[in-house]
């Protein structure tokens, strides 16, 4: 049984200060709420700035490292300031740092990107040669191997800043993330979802995940009631295909998980290069508790279609 926490000790959840990290913060305090019975006086939220956030200017590719969006949270946590930190998943390196884990994902939003134009309805109604603005090194190799006549420029900061250079004209269309919108409540600026058949997900895209200290067993408690099996079991599978590529934010690798209505689980795969010339795809079927060794299994396979000389693309950044 698990006590009621005392709420003069609240339980502190760390999160960036985006608006979009702080909606899913938001939604992680209501789901533990309605699954213990507590108060919202029970929670304290903590925006925590990282590198990621206050470097704005230059490409992530360029900035460099693992965890930029993570490192100063993941200290919080070490040190006590905060007891759970909330995460997109697809920005998390595919291990944690000693002492942490997160073995609590709240159910899965939609997976799939959004195409966002004030101009046109869809990628095959842009012009040729139209600039499109993403900052997603996935997002602009699929892209560019679709459409090799588009131009793309960089697209940094968050959804509000991406929509205002839209407007502004910087570009005539991008991309984002349906579940960001729709957490936003701004799924009305999407022309529409575009299909993983045309644009295979980011891993993890859409899944929120919860950090705690590894011995934090009162924690790990209070999160139990919140965790989504399915969710768990397609990250599960979708970061180990992520984790045998070595992926970073700087390899363009697309992976999706899902569970079929036979109960098995359907697992794709992407690689390219990051200008496009070359994509790799290819996919697994198999039972849940295999996913994650589909998943190495996957990343085998789309390492030898590329060949060598792709693979030391990969390594070489
Ligand atoms: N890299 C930034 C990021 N991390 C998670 C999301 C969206 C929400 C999600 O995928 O869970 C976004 C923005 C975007 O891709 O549009």
């Amino acid at each position: 049984m698990i006590e009621k926490r005392d709420p003069s000790r609240p339980l502190k959840i760390g999160t960036r200060g985006s608006v979009l990290a702080l909606a899913q913060a938001y939604e992680t305090r209501a789901r533990l709420m309605a699954a213990h019975g507590l108060p919202v006086e029970a929670f304290e939220i903590v925006p925590i700035k990282t590198t990621g956030d206050r470097i704005t200017d230059r490409p992530l590719k360029e900035i460099g490292g693992k965890g930029l969006f993570t490192r100063e949270i993941e200290e919080a946590l070490a040190e006590g300031r905060i007891d759970i930190a909330v995460h997109s998943m697809k920005d998390m390196p595919t291990v944690q740092p000693e002492g942490m884990v997160i073995d609590c994902l709240l159910p899965r939003e939609d997976v799939r990107d959004a195409f966002v134009s004030p101009h046109v309805a869809s990628i095959d109604d842009l012009p040729e040669g139209a600039v499109v603005g993403s900052s997603s090194l996935r997002r602009r190799a699929q892209l560019a191997h679709y459409r090799p006549d588009l131009k793309l420029v960089e697209f940094r900061g968050n959804v509000q800043t991406r929509l205002k250079k839209l407007e502004d004209g910087v570009a005539q269309a991008t991309f984002l993330a349906m579940a960001g919108l729709r957490r936003l409540e701004m799924l009305d600026v999407a022309r529409g979802p575009i299909l993983p058949e045309q644009m295979l997900p980011a891993v993890a895209q859409g899944a929120i995940g919860i950090e705690r200290r590894t011995d934090d067993h009162e924690t790990r408690d209070l999160l139990g009631p919140v965790h989504d099996v399915e969710t768990g079991q397609r990250i599960a599978a979708e970061r180990s295909f992520l984790a045998r590529l070595d992926g970073s934010c700087q390899t363009p690798i697309a992976g999706l998980a899902e569970l079929q209505p036979d109960g098995r689980l359907r697992l794709r795969g992407q690689i390219l290069q990051p200008d496009g010339s070359e994509a790799f795809m290819a996919e697994r079927l198999g039972e849940i508790p295999d996913g994650p060794a589909m998943g190495v299994d996957l990343a085998d396979e789309l390492l030898s279609l590329a060949g060598s000389g792709f693979l030391h693309h990969l390594q070489g950044h």
